[in-house]
């Protein structure tokens, strides 16, 4: 069977790059930028103050004590129109811009004003409380690279370098269909033999925080026909992920259903738990992700093979982001040859190390499990037995909203 980074890699090799698009800087944070973000305005653009007070020539000043003629008043936004000579100051504000002939900044803490005679028995360096042009950086300069997740941070950088709409790559588009004659709507009338449909809302959730634009579509039967109509209801998406199916018994259709009408299969099945029985292919040209029908494994295959491959899309550098370092707060037995991702708890010991404890059960229909998990704990294929304190890997779930 495939190991788990074969299978990723196959399928890295199997997306493209989203087409780019414009988007207003309030509506970019998340996006990936497809172009350098390049500076169009030094930051600050001028010398400025960076205190209240007066904007001086340091050589004036002296601890003798010195009398100097203000002989103007510039507030932020209004620079004023005069060159500050021997003898003079100016008054200024916080972010306004420095006056010709002024080096320093007086804080008005350190001065006594009579209307325009203004005193102070105090010394200053030149340069005090000047925020010098372009000290942040300067208009020309590349700030944000292509290829990077536009943060907050980013949003206030973008901005203060007057960019008011970037370049980002589209959202990718992912069609989720969810197969099964006992799945219902959440909050239908169950009857005998059927269960609410758990994984579409929460992959939809999932990729969403991840920067995707799900697109929920029907429930399909386990029928070939309706796994046929699925070919129709693709137009216009970048990626399709069923779930169910995808196992050996015989209503498990999902692969012949999909063939029928033109998929092609790349790999079934892989060294995993959960989600053994993963699927991938194309059809036509559109990726295709058959996840098992236990929502555990459809959650965690997402984890580890969706998010990858949405990242590779939107032209991230490293679709695969490295694994946690923590370490075990429970004994292990040895690993069989399937990679093992565990659902564990998180704590912090006396040491302050992060300490991850896997739960009992490790069920891949136990959502309650899933949901009280703050990580997945990565066993190696053949991991010997291993005791708690040992060194592990985990995926950080607490962290991310997953
Ligand atoms: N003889 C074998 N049986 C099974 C094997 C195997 O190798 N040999 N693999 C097991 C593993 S591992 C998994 S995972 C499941 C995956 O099977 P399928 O992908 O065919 O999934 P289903 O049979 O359709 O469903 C499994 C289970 O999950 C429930 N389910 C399905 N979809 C949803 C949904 N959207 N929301 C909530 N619950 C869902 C479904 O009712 C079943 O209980 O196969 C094992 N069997
Ligand atoms: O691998 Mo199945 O996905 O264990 O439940």
């Amino acid at each position: 069977m495939l190991s788990v980074s074969e299978a990723r890699e196959r399928i890295l090799e199997g997306v493209s790059p989203l087409p780019a698009e414009v988007v207003a800087l309030t509506d970019a944070c998340g996006r990936v930028t497809t172009v350098p973000v390049v500076a169009r305005l030094s930051n600050p653009p001028a010398d400025v103050s960076s205190m209240d007070g007066y904007a001086v020539r340091a050589a004036d000043l002296s601890a003798d004590g010195v009398t100097l003629t203000c002989i103007a008043e510039s507030p932020a936004g209004h620079p004023a129109d005069v060159t500050v000579g021997p003898g003079q100051c100016a008054r200024i504000f916080t972010g306004s811009v420095m006056p010709a002939g002024a080096d320093a900044v007086l804080i008005q803490e350190n001065a006594q004003a009579q209307g325009t005679r203004i005193t102070t028995g105090h010394v200053l360096a030149a340069g005090t409380y000047v925020r010098r042009m372009g000290q942040d950086f300067m208009a020309g300069k590349e700030v944000i690279p292509a290829g990077h997740r536009l943060s907050a941070r980013d949003i206030g950088l973008a901005a203060a370098a007057n960019h008011a709409w970037l370049q980002v790559a589209r959202r990718p588009r992912v069609a989720i269909a969810a197969t099964g004659d006992e799945l219902l709507l959440p909050g239908s009338a169950v009857g005998p033999g059927q269960i609410a449909n758990s994984s579409t809302p929460m992959l939809a959730a999932l990729l969403r925080t991840a920067g995707a634009e799900p697109v929920v579509l029907p429930v399909l039967r386990d029928s070939m026909a309706d796994l046929a109509t699925l070919e129709r209801m693709v137009d216009g998406v970048d990626m399709l992920i069923t779930t169910g199916g995808a196992s050996v018994g015989s209503h498990d259709l999902v692969r012949r259903g999909l063939e029928q009408v033109g998929l092609k299969t790349d790999f079934w099945k892989i060294a995993i738990r959960p989600g053994r029985p993963l699927m991938f292919g194309h059809l036509g040209r559109l990726p295709f992700i058959g996840l098992p029908g236990n929502p555990v494994a459809a959650f965690v295959c997402t984890l580890v093979f969706i998010l990858p491959a949405l990242r590779r899309m939107a032209g991230l550098a490293t679709p695969v982001e490295p694994p946690v370092q923590a370490i075990l707060g429970t004994d292990l037995r040895a690993n069989d040859a399937r990679m093992d991702f565990l659902r564990a708890s998180l704590d912090h010991d006396a040491q302050g190390r992060l300490v991850a404890t896997p739960f009992a059960v490790q069920d891949s229909a136990m959502l309650h499990v899933l949901a009280q998990s703050q990580a997945l704990v990565m066993r190696a294929p053949h991991a010997p037995a291993a005791r708690a304190g040992d060194a592990c890997d985990i995926i950080r779930l607490d962290q991310t909203g997953a």
